[in-house]
């Protein structure tokens, strides 16, 4: 049976990745540094897909098991050595942490004389996230394992789609879903054939899918979060009853349309209708997704290449004067979590040094950037 190592047991590793992987005929191993979610994937091997829609079918997803990465350090070492595909959705700000175990495990594959052609494709909601895995990587290997790894491994971008909100369950496992799903891999950087996976789809040219999905269902997504907040929502399927947050969503989203249709030349219907899916996809009544969840890491979703500030700047830049991100942005920072590592550090920045400095420093921009002063001028009338 075929091998695949999957980063990250959580909502989307089991709800997506784990599932297309495992239908496609891997054997599927989950890491993960959560000890009861990998004790139970070992103890149960195979878990309950449960798809939020007025149908409610469920499927249940075999040959799963789980290696403890904090204390599995050479079983995990023994598995990548054995994989002929090792995936990642651990969220952008650890990939960092699990490019030293992969660089392990490729090392190890190499001493042993195992390393054979494999791809390691990081699921992220990032631009070109597999790059930057890459690179983190790369830093780890020696030279001359390094020469030996890059001529094996391919190392393909990738974009996925699919809601998958926290789960409230009685089984640790089970995990669900909406029905729409999208997974857009790389073409020219895989290595070996292109396997025929069900769900995947892949393409010559990966930039116009990530970015029509970052700034769309990303955007249009935090939106309604940041928003949706602000007015006293909890869900987003019930935020998305207000018709002014909706009118805002549309707004948003088809400021980040003009950007797309522009850049990618992209059929101007055929991407309002892919629009409109989207929209119909946040109102979904079957799942309730907290705005805490997609809201979360305010200051990556600031940063500069992410859903809010690349779009904005973008279209400010070809003199468009984008309202409705702005509004976002602005509701943006008044985001409060006291859970949420990066909201703390937000609201610290902002009392500390005033809301133009911490947006200008979250944004990578300078002070007297125009989206920075449009943004300060929104902010004081976005009062949560
Ligand atoms: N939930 C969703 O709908 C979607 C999520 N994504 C991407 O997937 C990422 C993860 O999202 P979720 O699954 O919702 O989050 P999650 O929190 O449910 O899952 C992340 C998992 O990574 C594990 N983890 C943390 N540090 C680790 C480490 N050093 N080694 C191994 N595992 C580690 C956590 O214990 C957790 O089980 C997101 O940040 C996003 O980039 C992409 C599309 C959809
Ligand atoms: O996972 P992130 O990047 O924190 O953002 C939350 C977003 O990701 C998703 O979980 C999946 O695309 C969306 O539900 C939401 O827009």
């Amino acid at each position: 049976m075929k091998q695949a190592v999957h980063f990250g047991a959580g909502n989307i590793g089991r709800g997506f990745i784990g599932a297309i992987l495992s239908k496609a005929g891997y054997q599927v191993t989950f890491v993960d540094v959560n000890k009861a979610v990998i004790d139970e994937l070992n103890e149960k091997g195979s878990y309950t897909v449960q798809i939020a829609s007025a149908e409610q079918a469920s499927f249940v997803v075999e040959n799963v098991s789980g290696i403890h990465s904090s204390s599995e350090h050479e079983r995990l070492n023994e598995t990548i050595a054995k994989a002929s595909l090792i995936t990642a959705s651990v969220g952008p700000n650890i990939l960092t942490h699990i490019a030293k175990d992969i660089a392990a495990g490729l090392a190890y594959a190499e001493e042993q004389s195992m390393l054979k052609e494999l791809n390691v494709v990081a699921c992220e909601n990032m631009i070109q996230a597999t790059d930057f895995l890459r690179g983190e990587i790369e830093g780890h290997l020696n030279d001359t394992i390094k020469e030996r790894v890059l001529s094996k491994v391919g190392f393909p971008n990738s974009a996925v789609d699919r809601i998958v909100p926290i789960q409230h369950h009685d089984d640790l496992l089970t995990v669900q879903v909406e029905p729409f799903f999208e997974w857009v891999v790389e073409e020219p950087s895989w290595k070996g054939s292109i396997p025929n996976m069900e769900g995947v789809q892949f393409v010559e040219d990966l930039s116009p899918f990530i970015e029509r999905k970052l700034l769309t269902v990303n955007t249009g997504h935090a939106a309604i979060a940041y928003i949706g907040l602000q007015e006293g929502y909890v869900t987003v399927d019930r935020a998305m009853e207000n018709a002014a947050i909706k009118e805002k969503v549309e707004q948003v989203l088809s400021e980040t349309s003009e950007f797309l249709v522009g850049k990618y030349e992209l059929d101007p219907e055929q991407h309002k209708a892919y629009v409109n899916k989207i929209i119909s996809r946040f109102e979904n009544p079957y799942l309730s997704d907290e705005l805490s969840r997609v809201g979360r890491s305010p200051l990556r979703k600031l940063s500069a290449k992410e859903r809010l500030v690349y779009p904005a700047r973008a279209l400010m830049e070809q003199g468009r004067e984008p309202n409705a991100l702005i509004d976002t942005i602005a509701a943006a920072l008044h985001f409060k979590n006291e859970e949420d590592q990066e909201a703390i550090a937000l609201q610290a920045a902002i009392e500390e040094h005033g809301v133009k400095k911490a947006f200008a420093d979250a944004a990578d921009l300078p002070e007297d950037d125009v989206l920075v002063v449009a943004v300060v001028r929104k902010y004081a009338a976005a009062v949560r």
